[in-house]
């Protein structure tokens, strides 16, 4: 059940160092000036509290099971409930059962976890004299769409590469998410290329909101992000966005214009699974 329809959301784009306390104290900071801005919603980046560089996952990551050593996980919660707000709390490298996952928390108003997403399509890129990463060398991917009940609505989780493939954005439609966020660390080729695009295509396709938050540009590490943490409306226009810096981008969200253009163009009515003879993406 939505209590609100029309909001403030908060994109915390922060340069993430080689100290995990350091990045904690500026998410800390960053969550309740957003906070303090009226945001009822903050998002965070995909890896805030470590590089985004394969030498520093093992050493950064939390079992979330244990809360003595999950300082990362324990301050997203005690923010949440601090400032009375929902935290999409970006990603860090989790411990699980042996293995690592790149996985995204979403906490509620009273400091609960809501939802778990471990990243699905993990970022396997090999762009000849350009960028080379493979995320498969140290994660294990997740295996499950997460979507997630809030009071700022029905919100579909995506971890960066996790936006190439419309399919999940499509689940997600058709389980009734007003909004998508995909905290994420394009490079400086995909993203000058794709970052907007992708956010663009996934909210007109499925006419909803879709939000991103990045690292900025000078993070730690040899891995050199684009930035440019973005709000898409279900038309395709960008409402907010933000250069590489470190920033805090503040942007309203008001649902009406998910339903001013469904009405608009009706085409989830003009679908023709007839033709398409698609797997019932609803179950
Ligand atoms: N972190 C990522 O998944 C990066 C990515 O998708 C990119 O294009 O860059």
């Amino acid at each position: 059940m939505v209590k609100l329809s029309k909001f403030k959301i908060g994109l915390c784009q922060l340069s993430v160092t080689t100290e995990k306390k350091t990045n904690i104290d500026k998410a800390c900071s960053a969550i309740e000036f957003a906070s303090k801005q009226g945001a009822s919603l903050v998002v965070l980046p995909e890896m805030w509290n470590c590089p985004y560089s394969t030498d520093y996952f093992e050493q950064f990551a939390e079992n979330f099971d244990d809360q003595e050593s999950a300082s990362s996980y324990k301050m997203l919660s005690k923010l949440a409930s601090q400032e009375g707000i929902t935290i999409v709390g970006g990603s860090i490298p989790e411990r699980c059962e042996g293995q690592l996952c790149n996985t995204c928390c979403v906490f509620g108003p009273n400091g609960d976890l809501l939802a778990k997403h471990r990243k699905i399509h993990l970022f396997d890129v090999n762009i000849p004299d350009d960028i080379s990463f493979k995320e498969s060398d140290i994660f294990l991917a997740g295996s499950e769409p997460t979507i997630v009940d809030t009071d700022v609505g029905k919100i579909g989780i995506g971890i960066c590469h996790d936006i190439r493939f419309p399919e999940l954005a499509m689940v997600y439609q058709a389980r009734g998410a007003h909004l998508i966020c995909y905290p994420g660390a394009f490079n400086m080729s995909t993203g000058e290329a794709l970052w907007e695009l992708e956010q663009k295509a996934r909210a007109v396709d499925n006419q909803l909101f879709v939000a991103t938050c990045s690292p900025s540009r000078f993070s730690a590490g040899t891995y050199t992000i684009w930035g440019h943490s973005t709000l898409v409306d279900p038309f395709g226009n960008v409402i907010a966005t933000s250069e590489h810096d470190e920033t805090i981008v503040i942007a309203e969200v008001d649902y009406s214009a998910i339903q001013y253009t469904r009405d608009s163009f009706p085409i989830e009515k003009q679908r023709r699974q007839d033709i398409y003879k698609f797997i019932d993406l609803h179950v």
